[in-house]
């Protein structure tokens, strides 16, 4: 069955080590990418000549429509590789903000990806080879599960999937750009040497979870807050939250995470910070992790 609309979730990293850098000026990571429910939503309307795009939702303001939209660069790779010239009204509705370190664009190309690959009967794998071009971050979102990122992004193997705790996400409505990140990243010293974790075959509990990720770090959390300063004020906000058991940066920023034992904790700590979120603009989510059916399942 063909899913014509499908959810493109917040991907966090829950630690992320830079750990060399490639002639080309990428850098080498090690990163454990996990999804939140939080997502944005994409729909495939009817048959046209051209692919087009309209855009809904909380954060869809400022957000071009043109080809430069991961969603239309997405349809348009997947259609040249079937060799099809159909085309189709998508419609975004975009719900996470923009450049803030949740990769919300590269799970929006995914799951352009995964819904059309139903349309034109691709495989995973065409998915996965179309999906680097596309972004770092993009191969990782295709299948929206736990799992441990190296390389560029490109080397992905599966990480036990996340115990049933809650993820409180809050952005301060700052735009962080992940190449000016990067390279405050090395001009603040570059790589630490670290040692590499060992992850589990699976988790027993949220404190398990957060005990090793108390042992790593997101080595782009330090250059991320000398270009936004509010990020010290969010990660402290989520900290100071009674059962927050761990906080921190994802990816590049400038979203913050907190981790709590369960979904509810994590509403009850979105709670406390209503007035605070609300007075300075920030966005918050909170709930369960994204537990994903495999691509291909309706
Ligand atoms: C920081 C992360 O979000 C962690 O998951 C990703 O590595 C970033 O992924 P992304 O936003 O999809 O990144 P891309 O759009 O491919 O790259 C944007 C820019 O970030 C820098 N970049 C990105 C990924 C990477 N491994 N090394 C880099 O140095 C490069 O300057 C690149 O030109
Ligand atoms: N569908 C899209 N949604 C969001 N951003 C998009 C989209 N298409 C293109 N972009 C561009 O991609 C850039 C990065 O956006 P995105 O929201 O993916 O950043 P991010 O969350 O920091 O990603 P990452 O965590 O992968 O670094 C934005 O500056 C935006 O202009």
């Amino acid at each position: 069955m063909t899913r014509l609309q499908d959810t493109a979730h917040a991907k966090i990293n829950l630690y992320l080590h830079v750990t060399g850098r490639r002639p080309d000026g990428y850098h080498l990571l090690d990163s454990l990418a996990v999804f939140a429910g939080a997502a944005d939503t994409i729909s495939v309307g009817e048959k046209c000549d051209r692919f087009s795009l309209s855009i809904q939702g909380r954060f869809g303001k400022g957000l071009e429509a043109d080809d430069s939209n991961l969603v239309l660069k997405a349809a348009r790779a997947l259609q040249a590789k079937s060799g099809s010239h159909d085309a189709y009204r998508l419609t975004l509705k975009k719900d996470l903000p923009v450049a803030s370190g949740i990769g919300g664009g590269s799970a929006d190309a995914a799951c352009t990806l995964r819904i059309l690959s139903g349309v034109w009967n691709a495989t995973e794998s065409d998915l996965c080879a179309l999906a680097e071009p596309l972004g770092a971050d993009v191969p990782v979102c295709v299948r929206q599960q736990a799992t441990r990122m190296e390389g560029i992004g490109e080397i992905l193997t599966p990480a036990p999937e996340m115990p049933n705790g809650g993820i409180l996400l809050i952005n301060p409505g700052v735009g962080v750009s992940t190449p000016d990140i990067f390279r405050s990243f090395a001009a603040m010293g570059g790589i630490v040497q670290r040692t590499k974790p060992v992850l589990p075959s699976q988790w027993s509990s949220m404190r398990d979870l957060v005990d090793l990720l108390r042992q790593t770090a997101n080595d782009l959390q330090a250059p991320a807050i000398a270009h936004a300063p509010i990020i010290s004020d969010v990660l402290t906000a989520i900290q100071s939250q009674s059962d927050c058991l761990l906080s921190r940066m994802s990816g590049s920023g400038a979203t913050c995470f907190g981790l709590f034992p369960t979904p509810q904790k994590a509403h009850e700590a979105e709670e406390a910070l209503t007035q605070t979120a609300t007075r300075l603009g920030w966005w918050t989510w909170s709930g369960p992790f994204h537990q994903n059916s495999p691509v291909g399942t309706p």
